[in-house]
């Protein structure tokens, strides 16, 4: 068996022509959704992202404004910062790109976002929500990933998922999200025992742990899906995911790549959340 590629790109593009279709209308109305990205310092990574997260915006009708502070800002500057954004009209999200700098509490600034502009998902009030199963927002990630899924028609109801990592921008809210659909969830981590034995009986895996290639083929069952969330550089220097792809083709029945899975999906998750902000304010007449 091997394992069909599961295209991120395609699926993001069909859900970025809705997007730009809905964002026209609005704008149309009077309100074209706006999006604010905050970046802080110069990490490589964060740049590709944040210039993704525009150039997205820009290509499918969403104003954005970019916020670059140097990497030496004061969390009250910052703070600040965010609260002027609160209050501006024109957006409908903010996002504070992570990682931030060490001197500055993140979680003080992610909880300084308004709640009805965190399309992140990030605030405690959309993790309380979502963990009740009634989310304002969901985290762009792991809802990329569930549009994944629902793309390719994997069964989730009943269906034994696992999810390596269990950070608060991934795992954790993968794993609300999947329980949501009626999935048996496993969250594994660094203290788990045994990680075999729970990846060997999963119908799903989904791997957010940032350790390159670490899921390999005999590492599954026949015919399982697998989800790579990961983004790291190989010995090479060459991105790769958490999952060993030449490994895993031979076994799953079904895979996501690095680059071109998960990622584009991430981005346009966030497009999806910020058009959604703004049509809870200004319904657009025909969304
Ligand atoms: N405020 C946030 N910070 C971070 C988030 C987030 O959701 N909100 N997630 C990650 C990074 N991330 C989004 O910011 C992200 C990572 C990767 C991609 C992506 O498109 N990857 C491409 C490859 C890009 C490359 O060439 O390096 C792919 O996988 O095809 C998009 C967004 C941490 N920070
Ligand atoms: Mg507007």
């Amino acid at each position: 068996m091997t394992a069909q590629t599961i295209d991120g790109k395609a699926v993001a593009q069909q859900l970025r022509a809705d997007v730009a279709r809905r964002a026209a209308l609005l704008a149309a109305a009077g309100h074209q959704p706006g999006l604010a990205v905050v970046l802080v310092g110069d990490d490589p990574a964060s740049q590709v992202y944040v210039r993704n997260k525009v150039k997205a915006c820009e290509e499918n009708g969403l104003f954005s404004l970019l916020d670059r502070l140097p990497a030496d800002v004061t969390e009250d500057a910052l703070l600040a910062r965010i609260a002027e954004l609160n209050t501006d009209a024109r957006i409908d999200g903010i996002l504070v790109q992570l990682p931030l700098p060490a001197h500055i509490d993140s979680h003080k600034v992610l909880e300084a976002i308004a709640p009805d502009k965190d399309v992140d998902g990030f605030h405690v009030a959309n993790a309380g929500a979502l963990m009740t199963g009634k989310p304002l927002f969901r985290p762009c990630t792991p809802y990329g990933v569930m549009k994944l899924l629902e793309a390719y028609r994997v069964p989730l109801a009943g269906a034994e998922a696992v999810v390596i990592g269990r950070s608060n921008i991934v795992g954790k809210p993968m794993a609300l999200l999947l329980l949501e659909a009626g999935a048996t969830v496993t969250i594994c981590h660094s203290k788990t025992r045994d990680l075999i034995a729970h990846t060997q009986r999963a119908d799903i895996v989904v791997a957010a742990v940032g350790r390159a290639k670490m899921l390999k083929g005999e590492m599954l069952k026949p015919g399982a899906v697998v989800i790579d969330v990961g983004i790291n550089r190989d010995e090479n220097g060459k991105l790769c995911g958490d999952v060993d792809f030449d490994s895993v083709v031979n076994v799953a029945s079904a895979a996501t790549p690095v680059p071109g899975g998960v990622g584009p999906m991430t981005i346009t998750m966030l497009l999806v959340n910020t058009l959604e902000a703004a049509e809870r304010k200004r319904p657009s007449p025909q969304a």
